[in-house]
């Protein structure tokens, strides 16, 4: 069973006549990095906006068969500029959501560390968030959703914020989390390359068909496209791009 299917989806905004999404059809199956791109406006954070449950949708949108209506844990939400709350230290972040729900202290303890020393900030667990760099802050974010061990993340371009350099750190990072969680991820990135270096699958929407037009699967996952040095794979990505912005500008 998928994890995430979603029928016949249309999407409109309150206040407008038109659907933003027309008839879309996807699934996102357990364990899988799901990944969506495709130009600007067309669509992708409206849809992950209604998979997170902001905004409705009409047609079918299910999680383990169960329609999605409103917000819930299970669908944790990573933004390019996610805040924090700058009155906590990176800890009492991380561990924020858990307090709210059933767990003693000494459990939300346990878990904070786990995923502070996950994502390499175990020495500033009593920082301020204020204190951290913006690829430290979106680590915080990443493990505070993480904290509440959601099947399913939600990130919307959650590095287009940060420079080259944080940005492969970061894909990385994403990478060994998903190895180390059991968890599906819905990314959305404008960048082919993340693409391909983190998606399972590859879903595509151009600029006018008001849905997903191609879903692709990925024989490229988890390869460091920034400093491969083998031409003939080098090659075979390169056409695999192509493909992909076939797809986009159609
Ligand atoms: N709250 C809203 N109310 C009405 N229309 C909206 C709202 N949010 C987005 N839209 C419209 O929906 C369309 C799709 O926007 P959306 O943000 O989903 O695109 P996107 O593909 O994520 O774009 P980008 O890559 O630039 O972030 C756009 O025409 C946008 O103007």
């Amino acid at each position: 069973m998928a994890l995430i299917k979603a029928d016949h989806l249309n999407i409109k905004y309150k206040k407008s006549d038109e659907s933003v999404i027309v008839d879309t059809n996807f699934s996102i199956e357990k364990n899988e990095i799901f990944v969506l791109v495709g130009p600007s406006g067309c669509g992708k954070s409206t849809i992950l906006q209604a998979l997170a449950g902001f905004i409705p949708a009409s047609g079918t949108l299910t999680m383990n068969d169960q329609p999605i209506t409103s917000p819930d844990w299970q669908r944790g939400v990573v933004f390019q500029n996610s805040s924090l709350y700058p009155w906590l230290k990176v800890k009492d972040n991380v561990g924020f959501g858990l307090k709210s729900r059933n767990f003693t202290k000494e459990q939300i303890s346990q878990r904070v560390a786990y995923l502070l020393d996950l994502i390499g900030l175990s020495d500033q667990a009593d920082a301020k968030t204020f204190e951290l760099s913006g690829g430290m802050r979106q680590r915080v974010a990443i493990a505070r959703v993480l904290a509440n061990k959601s099947p399913l993340l939600l990130m919307d371009e959650p590095f287009g914020a940060l420079d080259a350099f944080t940005r492969a750190k970061m894909q990385q990072l994403i990478l060994d989390i998903w190895h180390k969680e059991d968890t599906s991820i819905f990314m959305i990135t404008h960048d082919l390359n993340e693409a391909i270096r983190c998606g399972n699958r590859i879903a595509i929407m151009n600029s006018h068909d008001k849905r997903i037009v191609e879903i692709l699967d990925n024989p490229f996952q988890n390869i460091d496209i920034e400093t491969l040095d083998d031409f003939d794979v080098e090659r075979k990505i390169d056409s695999f791009r192509k493909q992909i912005l076939e797809v986009i500008n159609q």
